[in-house]
């Protein structure tokens, strides 16, 4: 087993926005590196406003996307490597769960045709006694069962419920990292803290990691054990949750953290400049400069440099607003 589960390395995708020849690139995510230990699952929270290029990151690590630079390496294996991969344990190991569960279930099957496939197409079960029992563990295991669900469709369920479906989908091929993409987003608020209680629970149950991609930061607040802030498709601020968001070292971090905690809030409202965005995006200097309240000449002639703070954590900032992180 490799020492990290995760490894993201310097990685970019650029897109060609506009035409081909009238169109200008795009850095959607720009030299982005992160890893995720193989000892200690933990949930990691992505969090940035729309655009900022969370879902691009999570594509390229779910291999939906080629990055066009850097490197990804899952328990060991690259990427780049396209010879030694194979889709079958790759889907065993790293499983989606997406915003909208009534998007993942078609309205014409019942929602159990999909945990059965799953469990036999990927060789979890060899027959359907087996699979019976595989899906009701997974289904058990979100607080539900096979004999609530069978023969039910999306629709009969809340949206809370369908989406504990969908984690019990993810559960059965027994994955190691469960990336979800906003997955309390479509959700009734008081059904939010559910959800990210129950990774929370599966973390440490099951030892599976999380990437939790969100807007809300009250829940990445509550549930999160390291956090990603991008901005611009930059990688700002990453590190140990609680040292982050009690002592922002950007002060794009700081901003964020200025609205949390209450569930459902959102922050982008507040503090959104959208038509700004082409324009950030291509800066040569600090993306940040022209929002900063801190920025010098300094931010505005040259790119920070990512820097070390110590005990795992890291902030892309000329003028950081701690230094040292003490040990936690
Ligand atoms: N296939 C694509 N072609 C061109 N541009 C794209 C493509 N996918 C994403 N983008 C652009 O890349 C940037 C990052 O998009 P991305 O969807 O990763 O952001 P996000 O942080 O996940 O946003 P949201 O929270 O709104 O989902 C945006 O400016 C987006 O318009």
């Amino acid at each position: 087993m490799a020492d990290k589960l995760l490894e993201v390395k310097g990685v970019s995708k650029i897109f060609r926005v506009g035409g081909m020849l009238r169109g200008k690139k795009l850095v959607a995510v720009d030299n982005v590196s992160l890893s995720i230990d193989n000892d200690k699952p933990v949930i990691l929270s992505i969090v940035g406003e729309s655009g900022c290029g969370k879902s691009t990151l999570c594509k390229m690590i779910l291999r939906l996307h080629n990055p066009d630079m850097g490197d990804i390496v899952m328990d060991g294996k690259s990427y780049a490597d396209k010879k030694s991969y194979d889709p079958k344990q790759f889907k065993l190991d790293v499983q989606p769960i997406f915003q909208n569960p009534y998007e993942s279930f078609s309205a014409r099957k019942t929602v159990d045709t999909y945990l059965y496939n799953t469990a036999l197409r990927l060789g979890i079960a060899k027959n359907r006694a087996e699979a019976d029992k595989v899906v009701d563990e997974a289904l058990k295991s979100v607080g539900m069962s096979l004999a609530v669900v069978k023969g039910k469709y999306a629709t009969q369920f809340s949206g809370g419920e369908l989406q504990r479906v969908s984690i019990a989908r993810a559960l059965i091929t027994r994955p190691k990292l469960i990336i979800a993409d906003e997955p309390v987003a479509a959700i009734d608020a008081s059904m939010k803290m559910n959800i990210v209680n129950l990774f929370k629970e599966l973390r440490d149950k099951y030892k599976i990691s999380f990437i939790y991609i969100t807007h809300d930061l009250s829940t990445a607040y509550y549930v999160s054990d390291y956090i990603a802030t991008l901005y611009r498709g930059c990688l700002i601020e990453y590190g140990p949750a609680k040292q982050i968001m009690d002592n922002p070292a950007h002060p794009y971090t700081e901003l964020l953290m200025s609205s949390v905690p209450r569930v459902g809030d959102k922050w982008e409202k507040e503090i959104a400049m959208p038509d700004m965005e082409g324009k950030e995006y291509a800066v040569e200097y600090c993306k940040f400069a022209p929002r900063c309240p801190y920025a010098t000449d300094e931010c505005r002639q040259k790119r920070p440099d990512a820097k070390d703070m110590g005990n795992g954590r890291m902030v892309l900032c000329c003028h950081p607003l701690c230094q040292q992180t003490k040990e936690a």
